[in-house]
């Protein structure tokens, strides 16, 4: 920005702008102007730009024209919402001073600042998102995480091993805003959206632990558990920084730290999050994935709880136990839907509560929560039914003096507003004061009715009628024709086309008195309602824990609703590793396909800890591998899970391999994103791990991929010893359940019918008989010249059956149709592809030398 060094060429409002501006370099400075919220300089270009609004000039100052852009300030908040979703921050400048008292430009200060991870404002919200702010900090491998749900109030520190882990929650989090200590040199970090460089001393260990005792009100910080998760409070103090200064206010609704483990949780990668499409589906959208299904949830915020449980499951199978003990509970007798009528009205509390106590919380907020307050008698009888020990908990927890939902009822009116500013939003009959003024108000209709007939009557003037307008006030009003005979007392105050309007002394002290009465009835509600709000903050824990467990309960019931919608079954959980699946499905998959699902059976443990499974292409092999790991999860959610029965042992960690994607940011090809991936599997899996592999090795040459296969999946039964599904068009792997103890071969399987290819989509004992490569790419439309030219290209090959180097047994060889698993040696290949018609005899014996020499 130029010239802004030199305040004193400029104006005296322009020089006060560029003070506020100083303080606030990389932020949009929304700067108020009476009714418009105007930016200046960089900020109106860039906001033109981000909203799509006009650029204007502003005068001239220090001899140039200033680029101005303005938004209404009643539009404010649609604008403001799109800018901070661009990733910047906004800084909202309001007018503190009194303009008709002022001397010089009016008072301003910059009141809120407004950045993407500490939005608490419903405008800016997504209903079904968590907007969380982060901050990290590294020490040699460690790293130090702290998150805030600013919309909540909820915040969570943890500490990391290793890069991969800290990377791995960040991206299980998707954080609004990402805070870091300037100095990081940490690439991945970049990728995250809104990144934020912090001075290394904000992350200084005492003031962390002093910022954060004070905070939450306590000497130190051993009652929560963290005292020794230095790394953690570190990152904790500076982000706690971060969002006072950008609140500019106390945080009352932030009472609680807790300590987040990553030993707590099932750990899921964010490949495995994307495979198994979890949230979003593998095309980046928020259709058709498990959570889409299973978000029956009655509230928005039993939606984010319902996410948050699913990106990560929990390893406590007490706590499992539980939650499905009240999933049955809630089954009984269909009492879910029940509980869903009774949730369904409730709003989203947990962030008006927030709201109150930022003190920024409208009239329909307290409406919401009045609603909810009345909804807990209710969700009280009906959970004093159930029998389970996670019911009752929660029972208890909402069994709230009802004294709030007494007082919301007398203090706000049933309708109010959206917002404050014009009043109408506290009740009559609950302030006297506030009676008696309305009163005075709202007298002056009959008032002005009883004026009108006298004046008439008295002046005989039958045009004459009494009004009010913004500008002029009360006036009396009498017709062009008829005005020439208005009384000398009338004093004329506005002339229109076809009438004059008048004022009476009377009139005058009247409108001074009504108009008083008004205003000071206005300043009344408007400190009753404060009041109201700050009454309401000082009483926050109990409404916190209320919400809390009317979130937990909202969940409960959507899994007892899914359960119920589509058949699912309560697992077993076990200590032992083992999957033990009959008759499972995927539960998305089934709810897609317009014919029924064929279910499957699946069976990992310590005698066969690791499945090869083949088959045609299309035959469902992803599918039942997905459908696997679904169940599983859902497993250590507590929930319900797709399949007639299910015993699942204890896991610590849910690995897919599978798809094949660039990393055209991160710089990397598919095979190398596939052997990346492969690489942190068999470094960190465990016997306690659930690892499904898909086509690994298929990125390369086919020798090095079936090596690179073959190797990781005999590293997976013998070493690794998890539970390992791996899918494979490398037919000579399934000869390695011959040789090695711990594997099975299951296959999928097509027939052919009338030239028709039919896919069973059953998954049986054994290896696969055929491919069905050719008639796959046949159905997908590849045309017919080129699939004439392979099966002939096929056939050649079956006849020349040389070379049959590798693992594969000769008998599965000769059953082997597939067409890249069957290449040969390179320099069959290259012989093959050789054009002899179009080459020279010296050409021919020059590669006759060179291949002899790769020989
Ligand atoms: N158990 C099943 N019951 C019914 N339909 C199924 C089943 N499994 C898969 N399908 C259908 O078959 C389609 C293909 O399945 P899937 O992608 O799992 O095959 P695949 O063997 O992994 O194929 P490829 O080897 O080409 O990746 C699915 O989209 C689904 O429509």
């Amino acid at each position: 920005m130029k010239n802004l060094k030199s305040h004193d060429q400029h104006t005296p409002m322009m020089q006060q702008y560029l003070r506020i501006k100083q303080d606030h370099p990389n932020d949009l400075i929304f700067y108020r102007m009476g009714d418009f919220y105007e930016l200046f300089f960089d900020d109106a270009k860039d906001a033109a730009r981000l909203l799509d609004i006009t650029l204007t000039k502003r005068g001239q100052s220090a001899g140039a024209p200033i680029p101005m852009a303005g938004i209404p300030y009643h539009a404010a908040e649609n604008y403001i919402a799109r800018i901070v979703q661009s990733g910047r921050t906004v800084a909202i400048c309001e007018q503190i001073g009194d303009p008709a008292t002022s001397k010089g430009p009016v008072e301003r200060k910059v009141v809120r600042v407004l950045t993407p991870g500490t939005l608490t404002d419903e405008a800016y919200l997504s209903d079904q998102q968590e907007n969380l702010l982060t901050a990290v900090i590294q020490s040699g491998e460690q790293w130090g995480l702290a998150v805030l749900d600013m919309a909540s109030g909820r915040f969570n520190v943890q500490e990391l091993a290793s890069s991969v882990d800290a990377y791995g929650e960040l991206e299980r989090l998707q954080p609004s805003e990402l805070l870091y200590p300037e100095d990081t040199q940490a690439p991945l970090l970049s990728c995250q959206p809104s990144m934020k460089p912090q001075s290394g001393w904000l992350y200084d260990l005492d003031s962390a632990v002093e910022r954060l005792s004070q905070q939450l009100g306590t000497r130190d910080l051993a009652g929560f558990g963290v005292s020794d998760m230095t790394l953690a409070l570190r990152a904790a103090g500076c982000l706690l920084n971060y969002a006072q200064e950008t609140q500019r206010g106390a945080l009352p609704h932030i009472r609680s730290l807790t300590p987040e483990h990553h030993s707590d949780s099932v750990l899921i990668d964010g490949a495995t999050r994307r495979n198994l499409e979890i949230d979003i589906n593998v095309r980046g959208e928020a259709g058709n994935t498990l959570f889409s299904l299973m978000d029956h949830c009655s509230t928005a915020m039993g939606s984010r709880l319902l996410r948050r449980w699913l990106n990560r499951p929990l390893r406590n199978q007490d706590l499992l136990r539980l939650r499905q003990a009240a999933v049955q509970t809630l089954l009984i007798d269909f009492r879910f839907e029940n509980f869903a009528s009774t949730l369904k009205p409730i709003g989203d509390i947990e962030r008006v509560l927030t709201r109150i106590a930022l003190g920024s919380a409208r009239p329909r907020d307290l409406i919401r929560l009045r609603e909810a307050l009345h909804a807990l008698p209710t969700l009280v009888d009906q959970l004093a039914e159930c029998d389970s020990p996670l019911l009752s908990a929660i029972q208890a927890k909402l069994a709230a003096d009802p004294q709030w939902a007494i007082e919301l009822d007398r203090a706000v009116k049933d309708n109010p507003p959206a917002v404050m500013r014009e009043g109408g939003v506290i009740a009559d009959g609950y302030d006297a004061e506030l009676d008696e003024l309305r009163g005075l108000d709202s007298n002056a209709g009959d008032y002005l009715l009883a004026l009108e007939q006298t004046e008439k009557a008295q002046t005989g003037l039958s045009s004459l009628k009494v009004g009010y307008n913004r500008v002029h006030g009360y006036y009396i009003e009498i017709s062009r024709s008829q005005s020439e005979k208005a009384p000398l007392s009338y004093i004329r105050r506005q002339t229109l086309k076809n009438a004059e309007r008048f004022i009476t002394p009377e009139l005058k002290a009247f409108e001074d008195k009504a108009l008083s009465a008004r205003s000071r009835a206005l300043t009344r509600e408007k400190f009753l309602y404060e009041d109201l709000i700050q009454r309401l903050g000082d009483d926050l824990a109990p409404l916190q824990t209320f919400c809390l467990a009317l979130v937990e309960l909202d969940v409960l019931n959507c899994l007892a609703q899914c359960a119920d919608q589509y058949s699912w079954t309560q697992p077993t959980l076990t200590e032992a590793p083992q999957i033990h699946i009959i008759a499972g499905r995927h539960p998305v998959i089934e709810a897609l396909l317009s014919g029924p699902f064929v279910p499957n059976d699946t069976q990992l443990d310590g005698e066969h800890s690791l499945q090869i499974i083949t088959g045609p292409n299309m035959g469902g092999k992803s599918t039942y591998m997905r459908q696997v790991a679904l169940i599983a999860l859902l497993a250590y959610i507590g929930s319900y899970v797709p399949a007639e029965s299910a015993t699942i042992g204890a896991l610590d960690r849910i690995y897919t391999r599978m798809g094949s994607s660039d990393d055209v940011a991160g710089g990397r090809s598919t095979f190398m994103v596939e052997m990346t991936e492969t690489a942190n599997i068999l470094h960190n899996a465990t016997p306690n791990s659930l690892v499904i592999m898909d086509e690994v090795g298929r990125g390369t040459s086919t020798f090095d991929g079936l090596s690179l296969a073959w190797a990781a999946a005999a590293e997976l039964v013998t070493r690794v010893k998890a539970l390992t599904l791996f899918a494979t068009h490398y037919f000579e792997m399934t000869a390695m359940a011959e040789n090695q103890a711990g594997i099975a071969n299951v296959h999928l399987d097509a027939t052919e019918h009338d030239d028709r290819l039919v896919f069973l989509h059953r998954v049986q004992p054994g290896p696969a008989s055929q491919s069905y490569g050719i008639q796959v790419a046949r159905l997908a439309g590849v045309p017919e010249p080129v699939i004439q030219h392979a099966r002939g290209k096929l056939a050649e090959l079956e006849a020349l059956n040389v070379g049959a180097v590798g693992p594969a047994p000769a008998q599965s060889i000769t059953a082997q149709a597939d067409l890249f698993a069957r290449a040969q040696h390179p320099i069959v290949d290259a012989l093959l592809s050789l054009d002899l018609d179009n080459m020279s005899a010296k050409q021919a014996l020059d590669w006759l030398y060179s291949s002899k020499k790769r020989i």
